[in-house]
C-alpha cells in the first residue's frame, strides 16, 4: 500500500486510529520541546504542540516533502491544569486521584501540513467514578499509564473508570477521526470513495 500522507507520531494509538478509516502512511519521530509555555491556554497549547509535531516532521522528511503530514497533541485538563504523560508512578497515583470522582476535559489538537497549516480541536468531557488508592496503585501496576496523557487509556482498562463520555472517542485516545477526516479532505483525501 502506498502512504497518503506522513505520521508525525511515535504514538501507536494515533497509528491505530489513522489505519481504522484506511489511511495509509508513513511513521516520521520528531522530537520537541513540549513545555506549556507561562499562562498557555490547554487549548492553545495542543494546537502549538501538535502544529510543532507537524513542522517538526516536515524538516526531518526534508523541505519539499511531497505527502502532507499529520501532528497531533492530546492533553487531560482538570481545573484548568495540564495533565501530561507521567514521569513516574506518584505522579500518576497523584493524577488518578485528581481524576477520581470528577469531570475532566480531555483537548486533542491536530494539525496537517500540506500547501498550507490547518489545524482542529477536539474537546471532550470524561467522568469517572471515584478510584481508590489501591485501585489506583493497581492500576499502575498494570503498566498501562505510563505513556498517557492523565494517566490512562479509555481503550484499554482506563476504560472501568469512566462512567459517561462527552465528545470524541478516538479525540481522548489520541487522535480525533471527525477532526482528522476534514482535513484529510482539505487535501483531497477522502477514505470513503463513492
Ligand atoms: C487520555 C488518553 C491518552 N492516550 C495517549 C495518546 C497519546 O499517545 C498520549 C498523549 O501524549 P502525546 O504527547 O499527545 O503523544 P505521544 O507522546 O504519545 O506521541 P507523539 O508526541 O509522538 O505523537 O496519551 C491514550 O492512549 N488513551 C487515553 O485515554
Amino acid at each position: 500500500m502506498q502512504p497518503l500522507i506522513y505520521l508525525a507520531s511515535q504514538s501507536p494509538r494515533r497509528r491505530e486510529l489513522l489505519l481504522q478509516i484506511g489511511v495509509h502512511h508513513t511513521v516520521v519521530g520528531t522530537n520537541i520541546d513540549e513545555t506549556p509555555l507561562p499562562n498557555e491556554a490547554p487549548a492553545e497549547y495542543v494546537i502549538r504542540m501538535a502544529l510543532e509535531k507537524a513542522r517538526a516532521g516536515r524538516q526531518a522528511t526534508g523541505q519539499k516533502a511531497p505527502l502532507p503530514i499529520l501532528g497531533a497533541d492530546t492533553a487531560v485538563v482538570v481545573n484548568q491544569r495540564i495533565l501530561g504523560k507521567p514521569r513516574h508512578r506518584e505522579d500518576a497515583l497523584a493524577m488518578l486521584e485528581q481524576l477520581s470522582n470528577t469531570t475532566h476535559k480531555v483537548l486533542t489538537g491536530v494539525a496537517l501540513i500540506g500547501q498550507r497549516e490547518e489545524t482542529r480541536l477536539s474537546v471532550s468531557k470524561v467522568s469517572f467514578r471515584p478510584i481508590s488508592p489501591p485501585e489506583a496503585a493497581a492500576y499502575w501496576d498494570s503498566g498501562e499509564p505510563r505513556d498517557k496523557a492523565g494517566s490512562y487509556a479509555i481503550q484499554g482498562i482506563g476504560a472501568l473508570f469512566i462512567s459517561r463520555l462527552e465528545g470524541s472517542f478516538s479525540g481522548v485516545m489520541g487522535l480525533p477521526l471527525f477532526e482528522t477526516g476534514e482535513l484529510l479532505q482539505r487535501v483531497g483525501i477522502t477514505p470513503l470513495q463513492y
